[in-house]
């Protein structure tokens, strides 16, 4: 009796060492360009080569502007030099690339489960925090640092302790206008922005059955804003759904037999996780975060800080320090609190099912005045399905800006960023100080709960636009 977590280790464990740590084979590696020039310059300096070019994807991301004219113009020195390293560091290497004029290029997490590189029972690593998004697709999934992402290129194997594990149980059911990013900022509320640390987590039950690959993509997303760097869903049918339209090669040919080989990758028991946490998703509603860490959120009918005290003289001035930064005072409505800029995107909300969301808000509707929207769509693909749907014109309509792939505003590395003060409605993951530009204060939400923040000017539940 054991967990899918041990399943997929212990079939990709190749070797123990004395230290007691694994040689795990990794199936699938991602790559992006602003955490791979060191790994290529040091694969190269080793005089190695890569092991295995098939399993290795690459593309631009981070730094690529978001505008229409960004094939001719990266204004960003700095940007450019990373896009143009990239280019040249594939090239050398034979590793694929989707480059800015791809119409395949978006975010990293984003394109992976869209070219059906991502298969349940895998391991699949990439040299970036929010890696776990793809364990959505019941594999494997983390994120490494940059000396591992060479070790990967070269060796297809990564030394790596494995983690204990944490089976997270959601019953009952999400409300309208609730969302799995919803779901995801209240169990970070839950457990802690370290309430996850050195675990592997397995999300299920009844409310995670229920999730869609989009969402259960969101859900998985935000793992590492509870410290810990797998996070999991067992494939089912609906996983199956996704991946039969997308998945190439020997997967694509073979697809009924893999299919049966799938429906064993579940864990036996509850009993058989290290830790389990139980959560009703019925008790969960719209959430917006105050503060500077992903815990610190609550529903948009509540108070700046809980509207409680903690006893705790260290959380105290923690969270003096935080609303400081925000510009916020303690016990002040969240829905007064006036927005700058609306950002609808990144790797945690940037999908299809997501502006789809965001759009039923928006419908007909203004933007409020003195307010900036961005809708960044998270691949060439979600944008091209967004504009064949007419979501695209909904946004447009509604004096959204319609943008080109990427993490833009989400990190702000692109030219996308915040001025200082100014305050966000973000569907992004980390609301860290400085994280969308000096100086710049992030709200977390959902995508409907942005596009409804936007159209009133003032942090907003997206239910009083939904009938
Ligand atoms: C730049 C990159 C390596 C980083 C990460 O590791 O996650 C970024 O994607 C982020 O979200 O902070
Ligand atoms: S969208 Fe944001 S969180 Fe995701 S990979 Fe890009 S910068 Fe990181």
């Amino acid at each position: 009796m054991t967990t899918l977590f041990d399943k997929i280790w212990a079939a990709h464990a190749v070797a123990r060492n004395e230290a007691g740590d694994d040689l795990v084979y990794i199936d699938r590696h991602l790559v992006q360009e602003v955490s791979s020039p060191q790994a290529f310059a040091s694969m190269k300096a080793s005089g190695h080569g890569l092991r295995s070019s098939a399993r290795h994807i690459a593309v631009q991301d981070h730094n690529v502007p978001t505008s229409a004219d960004r094939l001719v113009n990266i204004p960003n020195a700095e940007s450019a030099e990373q896009i143009a390293t990239l280019r040249r560091n594939t090239q050398a290497t034979g590793m694929r690339l989707l480059d800015l004029d791809d119409p395949l290029q978006g975010i990293v997490h984003v394109i992976a489960p869209e070219l059906g590189f991502v298969l349940p029972g895998s391991t699949v690593v990439c040299g970036d925090s929010h890696s776990a998004t793809l364990g959505a697709m019941g594999a494997l999934a983390w994120g490494i640092g940059t000396s591992e992402v060479a070790h990967v290129m070269s060796t297809q194997g990564l030394w790596m302790r494995k983690p204990r594990t944490l089976g997270i149980e959601v019953s009952g059911a999400l409300g309208p206008g609730v969302y799995a990013k919803d779901l995801a900022l209240a169990l970070i509320h839950h457990i802690g922005t370290s309430g996850g640390v050195g675990h592997g987590i397995e999300y299920f039950g009844p409310a995670v059955a229920a999730l869609s690959m989009e969402a259960r993509l969101t859900l998985c997303n935000m793992t590492i804003e509870a410290g810990s760097r797998f996070g999991l869903v067992a494939p089912d049918a609906t996983t199956l759904a996704y991946l039969r339209e997308r998945v190439q090669g020997p997967a694509r040919e073979h697809f009924e037999r893999a299919a049966q080989a799938w429906a064993t990758l579940r864990t036996d028991a509850a009993t058989d996780f290290d830790r389990l946490v139980r959560f009703d998703a019925a008790t969960v509603t719209p959430r917006v975060t105050w503060g500077t860490t992903p815990a610190d959120s609550a529903a948009f009918s509540g108070r700046v800080g809980d509207g409680t005290t903690p006893a705790d003289a260290a959380e105290r001035s923690r969270i003096e320090k935080s609303l400081a930064y925000m510009g916020l005072q303690p016990g002040q409505a969240l829905s007064s609190v006036p927005i700058d800029v609306a950002f609808i995107g990144s790797c945690t909300n940037g999908r299809l099912e997501d502006l789809r969301a965001a759009a039923a808000v928006a419908r007909g509707r203004r933007v409020a005045a003195g307010v900036r929207a961005l809708v960044v769509p998270g691949s060439g693909s979600v944008k091209r399905a967004a504009e064949a749907e007419g979501l695209a014109q909904v946004f447009v309509d509604a004096g959204f800006e319609w943008r080109e792939p990427g993490c833009s505003m989400c990190i702000g590395m692109n030219g996308d960023s915040l001025a200082p003060g100014q305050r966000c409605a973000s569907t992004s993951n980390r609301n860290f100080e400085n994280r969308q530009g000096q100086g710049g204060r992030t709200h977390l939400m959902s995508p409907a709960a942005a596009a409804a923040s936007a159209l009133r000017g003032t942090l907003t539940d997206p239910r009083e636009f939904l009938s």
